[in-house]
């Protein structure tokens, strides 16, 4: 199954991502096919909206200390619904749909979430640091939200600019 990362501005990544109902081989397949997606792409969170499926599923697997991203790391996450978000934390983030840009934003540093399982069982997880900020990156991504979104008007304008410059060299490059 071949999947491709669809990036900014391409309209996509603006859908709301509708809620899974099927928890059958297909949902499977697709979820097997972003994992290896996402780790050779030094990701660690991916939203099916990015690889044009707009059903509300995503996968993370936050590198632990040593950086590794071990399998059993993996979580797939589907129907997410957030029951506590406390605390605030500062973070820079990047997102595999806008390569090579970081920045700075504020989300919440601990986060509760409902969630089922690619079986549809539910499950429950209560999330700190980098976890709970990929948890809330991703789930905005199921609403059409980016990262870019947050920023102030001013940091918006710039990278803005940057990122038009980008693309114009990346398409001389070609
Ligand atoms: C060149 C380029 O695009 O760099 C990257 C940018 C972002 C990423 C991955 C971002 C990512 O997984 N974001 C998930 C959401 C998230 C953001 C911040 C903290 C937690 C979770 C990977 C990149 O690729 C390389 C080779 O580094
Ligand atoms: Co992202």
């Amino acid at each position: 199954m071949k999947l491709n990362i669809v990036e900014y501005p391409d309209k996509t990544l603006r859908k709301k991502s509708c809620e899974v109902k099927e928890f059958d081989a297909s949902l499977h397949k697709l979820l097997d096919a972003m994992n290896p997606l996402m780790i050779n792409t030094n990701g660690i969170g991916l939203a099916a909206i990015q690889v044009a499926y707009p059903i509300r599923a995503l996968i993370l697997n936050v590198p632990d200390e040593d950086g590794e991203q071990p399998p059993e790391n993996l979580l797939e996450i589907i129907n997410p619904v957030m029951t506590h978000k406390s605390g605030e934390t500062t973070y820079q983030e990047g997102c595999l749909s806008v390569p090579q840009f970081y920045e700075d934003i504020k989300r919440y540093d601990n986060v509760v979430i409902n969630y089922q399982d690619r079986y549809g069982n539910t499950k429950t997880l209560d999330a700190d640091g980098l976890l709970a900020i990929a948890i809330q990156h991703e789930m905005d991504h199921l609403e059409g939200i980016l990262f870019i979104d947050k920023l102030s008007y001013a940091r918006r304008k710039k990278f803005e600019k940057e990122y038009k410059r980008m693309q114009k060299e990346k398409k001389h490059a070609k």
